[in-house]
């Protein structure tokens, strides 16, 4: 499998250098040159696999350059530290599947691939004898994961910007707890999406990246959104061996475009779905595109889900590269378009394609509030508030086929949201109280990039 930006100047690339390169080096992202398509009996043997072996099985179909047996072993070695034996479960509540992602070490989906890209990092960095210097935004829980994917692991530094005083108490406790020397946590003043500029204007600098050996963990790095198609293809299985259905449809909650990116290209490997129901908080900038065909900034809100408070969508990027049917032309254009004038609209014959492949609805805080308290009155089951917003978001536009909703993160990351939903309930967790009183480190700086550059300069050679 060779690898390609969707901007048209790096092609031919090998996964292990598409997983080094991160960001393309032509500002674009990088995607598969093409997509496996799974055949009917493929689909059927895999329906039957543990989640270890299928994501050994999907990811091996993309990662064609890292020998079987060490592939095996990273999966097997990344997964060990979930503490669910299915991995991402599914359960379900009322008419709900809920398939959980959040069994991992920081209680988050971003564990199911910053487990296994970390491992990969310290893979590659053995067996090429070299040095790696992380550079990632976070609105909250990319950066824990992260973190916790290289922490400890040699030749590997880590530098994790956050908008400072926008992540929840807990998601920001996770990051700065970790005192390791080779962890660096920066609290910048700016909204996720100045920080996540800002990584991308330093991945841009191409001398200071070779110079300092850059790498991404955001979904900026392709391998964030491979590992994430796995469990799009073991919750339908699930869901089939419950309903005997021949669809199932999934709403997943949105900001940076990854994960619903991931369920896209599921899609297209042969995942049997409906159009993705695409759920935002206010922060509604994708619910646009799909409803009205208007991908235009607004103010970043400061909402009750704050890892998707979020305008500027990475991953939309790519999307647009399958839009536009791989015409990297009109992935530029619209892109310089983007930058220049914060806006980009589709025409009517675009909209008729993009609604093909979502729905899509916005969710404000109180109707998230909402949410969690009925849901949980209800069923008894408590939803964190992203989550909320994928549940609130499908009963306005789902379609009637067994419904998937995909929990993001724990409630217990959210105590203020959750006890705001539901008066007096605190969703206390031994893994999260053990943090609280632990020594703290972390800088703050202004949203600059040049500041965060001579920090990385500053201690690039330590690792
Ligand atoms: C808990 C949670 N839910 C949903 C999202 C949205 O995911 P994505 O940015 O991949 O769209 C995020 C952040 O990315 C998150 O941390
Ligand atoms: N919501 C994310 C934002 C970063 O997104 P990523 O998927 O590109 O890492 C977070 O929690 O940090």
């Amino acid at each position: 499998m060779k690898y390609c930006s969707t901007r048209g100047q790096v092609r031919d690339l090998s996964f292990s250098d598409a997983v080094m390169m991160g960001l393309a080096s032509d500002g674009g992202l990088l995607l598969p040159e093409q997509i496996p398509q799974l055949t009917q009996p493929q689909l059927e043997s895999f329906s039957r696999l543990s989640y270890t072996d299928l994501a050994y099985e999907i990811i091996s179909l993309y990662a064609t350059d890292v020998p079987a047996a060490d592939l095996r072993r990273l999966v097997n070695t990344s997964y060990a530290s979930f503490n669910h034996p299915e991995i991402t479960p599914v359960v379900k509540q009322d008419d709900v599947y809920i398939l959980e992602l959040f069994h991992g070490p920081t209680l988050a989906f971003k564990d199911v691939a910053l487990q296994f890209l970390g491992n990969l990092f310290e893979y590659y960095l053995i067996r090429d004898n070299r040095n790696l210097n992380i550079i990632g935004a976070t609105s909250g829980d990319t950066g824990s994961a992260a973190i916790a994917g290289v922490r400890g692991k040699k030749n590997i530094n880590i530098f994790i910007l956050f908008p400072f005083g926008r992540v929840s108490s807990v998601q920001e406790m996770q990051m700065t707890t970790v005192t390791d020397d080779n962890v660096f946590n920066v609290a910048i003043d700016g909204t996720f999406d100045d920080a996540q500029a800002i990584i991308k204007e330093i991945f841009n600098d191409q001398q200071f990246k070779q110079t300092h050996a850059l790498g991404s963990i955001n979904s900026i790095n392709w391998v964030r959104v491979l590992a994430q198609i796995v469990y799009y293809f073991y919750a339908y299985f699930r869901v089939r061996e419950q309903t005997a259905c021949e669809q199932v449809q999934f709403s997943v909650p949105t900001g940076n475009f990854g994960d619903i990116f991931a369920g896209y290209i599921a899609g297209k490997m042969g995942l049997p779905t409906r159009r993705f129901i695409l759920a935002t908080n206010s922060n509604n900038i994708l619910c646009r595109f799909v409803n009205e065909g208007d991908y235009s900034l607004a103010d970043v809100h400061h909402s009750l889900s704050p890892s998707m408070d979020i305008q500027v969508a990475s991953n939309f990027e790519r999307y647009l590269y399958y839009l536009y049917e791989g015409d990297t032309a009109a992935v530029v254009t619209a892109m310089d378009r983007f930058k220049k004038t914060g806006k980009i609209t589709f025409s009517a014959a675009l909209q008729t394609k993009i609604q093909q492949d979502f729905v899509a609805a916005s969710v404000d805080d109180q109707q998230t509030l909402e949410q969690i308290s009925s849901f949980y009155h209800h069923t008894g089951y408590l939803l964190d508030p992203h989550t909320a917003v994928g549940v609130k978001a499908a009963s306005k536009v789902g379609e009637d086929v067994p419904l998937v909703c995909l929990a993001t993160a724990h409630p217990a990351k959210f105590p203020e949201a959750i006890n705001k939903a539901i008066k007096d309930k605190r969703p206390p967790l031994e893994i999260i109280e053990r943090l609280r009183g632990l020594p703290r480190r972390c800088e703050r700086l202004a949203a600059d990039a040049s500041l965060i550059k001579e920090m990385v300069a500053r201690n690039s050679s330590k690792s």
